[in-house]
């Protein structure tokens, strides 16, 4: 077992035993409609994110996100006329086999048929870039979460990245490379045949943990070192910030996500379109 898999963490912790599977399924419609269910039907109609004839591969780590995720695109095939098909996947990257264990009993108990194949890209990120692995690590895992969806026959991937992560996205963009992005709720992936989509955009975090404790769900909480806040983390920084900033302006994630709504390109000095740069000065 390589040391990126074997720390534990600060965990989400259930507050109460174990909901069953119908309970569970229940809240989200009633208990959760309106922090869960509405923000998610939000995004999936204004950003056109499930369409009929779609086959959606739903990225399944273990986490309070995905698993959520998963169940709030399997209530929606339920509701919904859009006829689409969902397919679960989980990549192994090497977890230790309590984690391993704890995700199949998860899976098991929220109804999710969910295929876990073995990726061991834990062991070559910490090989490669041993003080800071979160880079080589992200990237490995979304291209081998594509190719096993493209195997599948998917024309989309769905990713549990919530609105506490397009929050943080857009404040590092800005602090730690100077420049202004946003991580897009619906993008064509580069190099492979397929779109990446992000249902829980409008989601916040809280809600999610909400959800997850307070139906007894243990969820995975980390399976590697910088998860575990071994290793220095600018978005854990960044989310400590938003966190502060949010005492005295509690509607400070939903503006930073609208600013990227609203780019006012007569007041911006440069911007890119399609690797091309240009700049206010241009007109004069
Ligand atoms: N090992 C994996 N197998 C399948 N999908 C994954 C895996 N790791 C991450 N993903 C997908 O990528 C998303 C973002 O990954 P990240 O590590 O940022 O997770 P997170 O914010 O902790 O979310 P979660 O609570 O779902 O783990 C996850 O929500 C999930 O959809």
């Amino acid at each position: 077992m390589n040391s990126l898999s074997n720390i534990s963490c600060e965990a989400v912790l259930p507050v109460t035993e174990l909901k069953s599977t119908d309970e569970i399924e229940r809240s989200i419609q009633k208990k959760y409609r309106k922090y869960l269910w509405s923000p998610f039907i939000k995004a999936a109609k204004e950003f056109s994110l499930v369409e009929d004839g779609d086959r959606i591969a739903v990225a399944i780590s273990g986490g309070k996100d995905s698993l959520l995720l998963a169940k709030l695109l399997q209530e929606l095939q339920r509701a919904s006329r859009t006829e689409f098909e969902l397919v679960f996947i989980s990549m192994n990257p090497g977890f230790n086999s309590e984690n391993l264990e704890n995700l199949k009993k998860n899976l098991d108990h929220l109804r999710i048929p969910c295929e876990i194949y073995d990726d061991n890209i834990f062991e070559i990120a910490e090989k490669m870039a041993k003080d800071y692995p979160c880079y080589m690590c992200a990237k490995m895992r979304r291209g081998s979460l594509y190719t096993k969806a493209v195997s599948l026959g998917c024309n989309k991937l769905a990713l549990g990245h919530h609105m506490d992560d397009v929050a943080e996205t857009v404040l590092m963009s800005m602090f730690q490379m100077s420049k202004y992005e946003t991580m897009l709720p619906r993008l064509k992936a580069d190099n492979f045949d397929i779109e990446l989509i992000r249902p829980l955009y409008y989601v916040e975090e809280k809600d999610i943990i909400k959800f997850t404790a307070n139906n007894g769900i243990l969820a995975m909480n980390c399976g590697c070192t910088v998860a575990a806040g071994k290793t220095s983390s600018k978005r854990r920084e960044t989310k400590e910030l938003i966190r502060e900033l949010a005492k005295s302006n509690p509607n400070i994630k939903k503006n930073i996500l609208n600013s990227t709504k609203n780019v006012n390109l007569e007041k911006i000095l440069g911007w890119k379109i399609g690797g091309k740069k240009y700049g206010y000065l241009d007109k004069y």
